[in-house]
């Protein structure tokens, strides 16, 4: 799944998805989504027609409708076929100031919208230096569980993405990442065996075409969520490649 974040023009989009379509046709069981910023949900609902690719949205405000200027809601993604709406990514977190409850109550407006929540956790440098990964990715995920119950799992995706490897070069080795993963499918097992089991967990930070074999060899890791490799054709490529 590719964020292009805060980045994009109608060409760079036209260029993006035309260069994607062949790697994502070959790999036919690669599941591929990319997340433009919303102002070109409707460029890329309509160059994506004809392609496997699915649509995510970057972010989605808790209400369906209403005074929120600046807003946008699940339930308008709908018009533009997208599948999948990020939350709780720690851009938002952190430059939004969203708290726990703020991205549960997200979680729960894409679900109510028929689509699927991409709920985004990790720890910063400082808690994973202080060895508090476990209790942060914990508290994330408790947070939603309290909101909408063990059972809104049945139609979401996790990603994890430790803070310190976003945009800075610095990826998890595929063993850290791996041990997270691990502890995240186990604490979910503890609440529902099978919503465990089936429930793909992304990895993201920092995963370029050279790394995500290495990745997605491991176990628990289902796929990435890619940042600035997702913007370049042919490192996103690689990345689906690898996937395959
Ligand atoms: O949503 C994507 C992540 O923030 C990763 O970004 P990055 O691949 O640029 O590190």
């Amino acid at each position: 799944m590719g964020n292009w974040k805060l980045n994009g023009s109608k060409t760079m989009v036209a260029d993006l998805i035309k260069a994607l379509k062949a790697p994502a046709t070959e790999c036919p069981a690669v599941a591929v989504a990319v997340c433009p910023p919303v102002l070109f949900l409707g460029q890329a609902q309509t160059l994506l027609a004809d392609s496997s690719i699915a649509l995510g949205a970057q972010d989605a405000d808790l209400n369906s409708e209403g005074a929120f200027t600046g807003e946008n809601s699940a339930i308008m993604y709908t018009e533009f076929d997208v599948q999948y709406v990020l939350v709780g990514h720690s851009e938002r977190r952190t430059l939004h100031n969203e708290a726990d409850a703020t991205v549960a109550a997200k979680f729960a407006a894409v679900q109510r919208a028929g689509l699927t929540p991409v709920l985004c956790i990790g720890e910063t440098d400082a808690q994973f230096e202080a060895n508090d990964t476990q209790a942060v990715v914990q508290r994330q995920l408790q947070a939603v569980i309290d909101h909408c119950g063990i059972e809104a799992f049945n139609n979401a995706v996790i990603a994890y993405e430790p803070v310190w490897a976003i945009g800075t070069g610095k990826t998890a080795t595929p063993e850290i990442a791996q041990n997270v993963h691990a502890a995240i499918r186990t604490f979910l097992a503890g609440l529902d065996a099978a919503i465990a089991a089936k429930i793909q967990i992304l990895y993201g930070g920092s995963v370029k075409g050279a790394s995500a074999a290495g990745l997605f060899a491991m176990a628990d890791i289902d796929g990435a969520l890619v940042g600035g490799a997702a913007l370049i054709a042919d490192e996103f490529a690689a990345i689906i490649r690898a996937g395959a």
